[in-house]
């Protein structure tokens, strides 16, 4: 019955001219909107990818042209489902059965949507163009007939009561439809453009599952009939039976229930990728004009065809959701040993409805297997049945169910491979993290760099040239190589021990170092390669690279520098003071992530004792600490004055020296500005102020705390985190910015894994500034670290902040602090003019 209506949906898609609404109703959920493990979401901003890892965790990963969806994707929130809009993405979340949705939208509200009400609990969330619904969880007691279904965006925000117990709903790109679970019949509902969909309703059939697409208007109309016209297809539906069907504008693809293949159908471009031959897949998720799917393969990479889909690093990505309830009848559960972390949960693949074409049911679906099938010798006609049926003794009739099994055993086996894999990587991982910087050969280098030739640089520092290279195993690699001066030898041990410490440091945001190489007067270090630059080309280039770094990006990448050097400052044991914060220090990878780079690397600077370096503070002319550079005091907040400076970079465009102006330092410049009030004034004018600048002054506001002359007032970098991530909340219009559970997780790949030590440490900074205040005096350029595992470090920082390094600390304030009064007149703002014996690239 089903069949009847998907034909009666492909009769009216062939003759475009008449028909103004594609929608189609079928087995099972998954399309345009329809709540799944993956999601896309497409329109003017790109198009983009979304999964929940497939490491069980219920995360969700994305990637893809939109940066509102990609910056503002919540990591750290498990999820039940995903369903993906234009230009936006939602999930449900687990922890609250609320939707919360991501990215931008004019009409739906990001975060949490509003109005919810209050206490009200979801089964099942989906996205149209514009608007998101979500079905309630069913009501008890005597309501228990009537469904809730809320919904907000364009033209639907309302909450609709129903008559009878809805089983699912699907949003299509403007319009919804839900199925009934007593009699599975359908009913949509949308404004005045959905009735074409409301009037085809197909009255008195019956469905298993429903799924909703596009609607096409008589503008779209008339242009795909253009198009048409030039050479593009509108494709048959096929007749397989499907165990999945999405939509998107004007297409559908389903997965084929006894096979995994996919078939797609409706208007297909002649310039977009077809459906890769043979592939098979266990969920697919449609965009407007492409799809994607993720593949029956261990590695659960998600693949996409059609016009526009997101193309990037494919990520995998779970095939299915973790569900709570056992499995419910017509689905198997599969083995799931490693797809699901928390007990209980089960993993439901939906049964096979029938058998394919000359083989008959042996054994039905049950909550353990799929249904079973054999070929029927007495109505074969194809060579693969003829074949499996030329013997008939009983062996051969083994053998006949294996070879159908050999079509569906893979979706099984690769739930099982996947498992055990994961069971492996786990351990390889962790070995990974604390795994020391590997050693390469000169000769490896020079050849991943073609020589170090002039074509393959990529920076230059005042002490290095970075290098693009690819190593053998085909990694993409930056390799930084020093400018020795012939006199400088480096103590071989304390180069060693610097490296351990270095590649025992793991942060999201901070650069990894993958290598080194030491050999005669070189020294390279070799490091992951950071595909977009630096943020000081972006911030300093030219005004498409400027104008691409748009608000919400900005701020991104300021938390994210911002929890980089917190992890620095409060969970390495001892705290590491970076020294060099600065825009070109603060690199951006693929995914538009920040890296902060170049911790230590004052180190590869002329270390020999006998330079004046070695006793001078290093750093960069603009961003350096006052305190640090006329008082010889280096601590934490010296890290803290120079992200200061890059906050006030961030926000005005301006450079940290810049003498073009007349107050060319860009502290004396600004802080006077803010604190009139006149954030206006600093804002970068190639940007358009967003609409609400509340988010900027108080970004503003901590920058102006960040340069404060004195350490001990400037708050640590915790404190600056949080108000920077409540920004970011505020700047992308999330509802609860005081509790900003929001900006702590929209940094992608943040790395907040310990939350109490982070706890620990806001608690001590609130406690005693001085205390939170880590003071090295006169650090030398080379310092040397204890060889300690991670865990060491983190549960050592504690005794190392409350215990001998506090009382370090408090012996150094208390006596760095009468030369601190008595010289409180003399600090002042470091002079562009001043000649400072500094490290400095403007
Ligand atoms: N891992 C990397 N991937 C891509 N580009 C990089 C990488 N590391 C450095 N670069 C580029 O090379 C430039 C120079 O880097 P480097 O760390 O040598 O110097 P710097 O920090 O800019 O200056 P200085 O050494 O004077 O502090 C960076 O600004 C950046 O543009």
């Amino acid at each position: 019955m089903a069949m009847l209506n998907m034909k009666q949906w492909l009769v009216g898609f062939g003759s475009l001219v008449k028909v103004v609404v594609f929608s189609c109703l079928w087995l099972q959920v998954s399309s345009l909107g329809s709540m799944s493990s993956i999601a896309t979401s497409y329109g003017d901003k790109g198009s983009v990818f979304c999964g929940l890892k497939s490491d069980g965790s219920h995360t969700v990963t994305c990637y893809g042209m939109n940066s509102a969806i990609i910056y503002g994707t919540p990591t750290h929130f498990p999820f039940l489902g995903l369903t993906g809009g234009d230009g936006f993405v939602c999930g449900l979340l687990m922890s609250s059965s609320q939707p919360y949705c991501w990215g931008s939208s004019g009409h739906v509200e990001m975060g949490v949507p509003q109005p919810m009400v209050k206490g009200a609990q979801y089964l099942e969330i989906s996205a149209g163009d514009y608007h998101v619904c979500g079905l309630r969880k069913p009501l008890t007691g005597r309501h228990r007939n009537t469904s809730l279904v809320d919904c907000w965006g364009y033209n639907m925000t309302n909450n609709y009561v129903f008559d009878g117990q809805v089983q699912s709903i699907s949003a299509g790109s403007q319009f919804n439809c839900g199925l009934f679970s007593q009699n599975r019949t359908v009913f949509c509902w949308g404004d005045e453009s959905s009735s074409p969909v409301i009037d085809m309703i197909p009255h008195g059939t019956r469905f298993q599952k429903i799924s909703a697409g596009g609607l096409l208007d008589m503008g779209e109309e008339v242009s795909i009939s253009l198009r048409q016209g030039q050479g593009n297809n509108v494709d048959m539906a096929p007749t397989d039976p499907m165990l999945s069907v999405v939509g998107g504008k004007f297409h559908a693809c389903g997965i084929k229930s006894y096979d995994h293949g996919v078939v797609c159908w409706g208007y297909s471009f002649k310039a977009g990728t077809p459906v890769p031959r043979g592939i098979k897949v266990f969920v697919v998720s449609a965009g407007n004009y492409f799809t994607c799917g993720i593949l029956v393969e261990k590695s659960l990479v998600p693949v996409c065809w059609g016009v526009g889909f997101p193309s990037s690093l494919p990520l995998p990505a779970s095939p299915r959701m973790c569900r709570s309830t056992p499995c419910p009848p017509s689905y198997y559960e599969t083995p799931q040993n490693g797809l699901c972390k928390s007990p209980g949960s089960h993993v439901c693949m939906p049964c096979s409805p029938s058998c394919p074409p000359e083989m008959y049911q042996r054994s039905g679906c049950n909550l353990k297997s799929d249904i079973l099938c054999e070929y029927n010798c007495s109505i074969c006609s194809s060579p693969e049945c003829l074949s499996n049926c030329s013997s008939s003794n009983d062996a051969a009739s083994g053998k006949k169910s294996e070879r159908f099994w050999s079509m569906q055993l893979p979706v099984v086996i690769a739930e099982i491979a996947f498992a055990v894999f994961l069971v492996s990587i786990v351990p390889d991982l962790e070995e990974f993290k604390i795994r020391r910087a590997q050693m390469f050969p000169y000769e490896e280098l020079e050849r991943a760099t073609s020589g170090f030739k002039e074509e393959s640089i990529v920076g230059k520092g005042s002490f290095s040239c970075v290098f693009k290279g690819v190593l053998k195993d085909g990694t993409v690699v930056a390799v930084k190589r020093a400018i020795m001066s012939p006199n400088v030898q480096k103590n071989s041990k304390e180069f060693h021990t610097e490296l351990d410490l270095l590649s025992r440091l793991n942060h999201a945001h901070l650069l990894n170092l993958l290598g080194y190489c030491e050999e005669g007067g070189e020294r390279l270090l070799v490091y992951e390669y950071m595909a977009h630059g630096s943020l000081h080309q972006h911030l300093h280039g030219n005004k498409v690279m400027k104008e691409q770094l748009d608000w919400v990006r900005r701020v991104t990448i300021a938390v994210q520098a911002a929890r980089g050097i917190e992890y620095l400052h409060g969970y390495a044991c001892p705290p590491v003071i970076h020294r060099d914060i600065k825009s070109s220090n603060i690199l951006i990878d693929e995914e538009h992530n920040a890296r902060v780079a170049d911790f230590g690397l004052s180190l590869l600077g002329p270390a020999d004792s006998s330079s004046p370096l070695a006793e001078l503070p290093a750093g960069t002319l603009g961003y350096l600490d006052p305190e640090y550079y006329r008082l010889h005091y280096l601590t934490t907040k010296s890290d803290v004055y120079s992200f200061g400076v890059l906050l006030l970079e961030i926000l005005s465009g301006r450079k940290a020296i810049d003498m073009q102006y007349e107050e060319g330092n860009i502290v004396q410049w600004a802080v006077p500005l803010i604190k009139s009030g006149d954030i206006d004034a600093i804002l970068d004018p190639v940007l358009k102020p967003p609409p609400d600048l509340d988010a900027l002054r108080r970004i503003a506001n901590v920058a102006c705390k960040s340069v404060r002359m004195r350490g001990k007032d400037r708050p640590s970098m915790d404190k600056v985190t949080t108000v920077l991530e409540r920004a970011l909340a505020q700047l992308m219009g999330s509802p609860c910015i005081e509790q900003p559970i929001l900006p702590t997780e929209v940094v992608l790949g943040s790395n907040r894994l310990h939350k109490k030590s982070s706890q620990r440490s806001s608690n001590r900074s609130e406690s005693t500034d001085v205390e939170d205040q880590r003071f090295e005096f006169r650090a030398p350029s080379w310092i040397t670290f204890p060889s300690v595992t991670s865990s060491q470090r983190r549960s050592g920082s504690e005794a190392d902040v409350e215990g001998k390094n506090i009382a370090e600390g408090r012996h150094n304030v208390g006596g760095g602090g009468d030369v601190l009064r008595s010289l409180e007149e003399e600090i002042g703002l470091a002079s562009p003019q001043e000649r400072l014996f500094l490290q400095h690239n403007f």
